[in-house]
């Protein structure tokens, strides 16, 4: 479990999260939604400590992120930020690899190796593998940088917007292959933490839901709690509807 406790942040005088407390469960898919600027990513990156924490406390199964050794925090918890262009010639197989780098130090085995396989086959990436990053489109991309946190075999895999840039095809596998690795139960059972725009893929594929509106927690719990009509149109500001379609929420936006 991920324990956020009174957690506020400020840059410079502009308060970006305040007083946030709130639990993320194990197993299972938690999306972080909300409008722009809400601090969506802000938190995501103070779960991870790539933004050092301010005041308030988090707990990652019991580890405290801001005094954890790199190496421990690197074995529990995966990070794959937003993507703001890719400037290096690295190609996909050597980014993909980069993710065992806590477990070999340096000195990849052929496990380190066996595991780049299955992540790049897990993504849908055999063909372009030993393409240049910057020869890729942006979903290419965005499904190599995915591959590098998955292959990183923590307990935890955080993402934010994973599905930027994705066609509708590779969306639905990228959501779908999170969502069978999250199940409690399976060998190797991650707990997956996203930021999510698409709110209906929040809809069919979230197990929890972390809701952020102007650096404020909203509302947190499972989706038939959040996805409602008066929840929606006010975190959004916009009049939103929720129908069912063979019992599941269909959220409407775009009328
Ligand atoms: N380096 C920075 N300097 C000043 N303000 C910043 C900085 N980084 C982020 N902010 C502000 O912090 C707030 C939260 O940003 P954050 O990226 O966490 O939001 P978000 O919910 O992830 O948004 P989006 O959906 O647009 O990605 C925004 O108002 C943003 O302008």
């Amino acid at each position: 479990m991920i324990q956020i406790q009174n957690v506020s942040h400020v840059i410079g005088k502009s308060p970006i999260l305040t007083g946030i407390t709130t639990r993320i469960p194990r197993h299972g898919i938690t999306a972080l939604i909300g409008p722009n600027g809400a601090g969506k990513s802000t938190l995501l990156n103070l779960i991870a400590r790539l933004t050092p924490l301010q005041s308030g406390q988090i707990t990652v199964d019991d580890v405290d992120v801001s005094t954890a050794p790199t190496q421990e925090l690197a074995l529990k918890i995966a990070v794959v930020a937003q993507q703001l262009g890719v400037s290096s010639r690295l190609r996909v197989r050597d980014l993909v690899a980069f993710g065992r780098w806590p477990h070999h130090r340096g000195r990849p085995a052929q496990r380190d190796e066996d595991a780049v396989d299955q992540a790049i086959a897990a993504f849908d990436l055999q063909a372009l593998q030993y393409r240049f990053l910057d020869e890729l489109s942006g979903g290419q991309q965005q499904r190599a940088f995915v591959a590098m946190g998955v292959v990183q075999d923590t307990d935890w895999v955080l993402l934010d917007e994973p599905l930027n840039n994705l066609d509708m095809y590779h969306a639905k596998e990228l959501t779908a292959g999170l969502h069978a690795m999250s199940r409690p139960g399976t060998e190797r059972s991650r707990s997956i933490v996203m930021v999510v725009h698409e709110i209906n893929y929040v809809a069919a594929w979230a197990d929890h839901i972390v809701a952020l509106k102007d650096g404020a927690l909203v509302f947190s719990g499972p989706p038939d709690q959040v996805l409602t009509e008066p929840i929606l149109s006010d975190l959004f500001g916009m009049p939103i509807r929720v129908v069912s379609i063979d019992g599941k929420p269909v959220i409407l936006h775009h009328m």
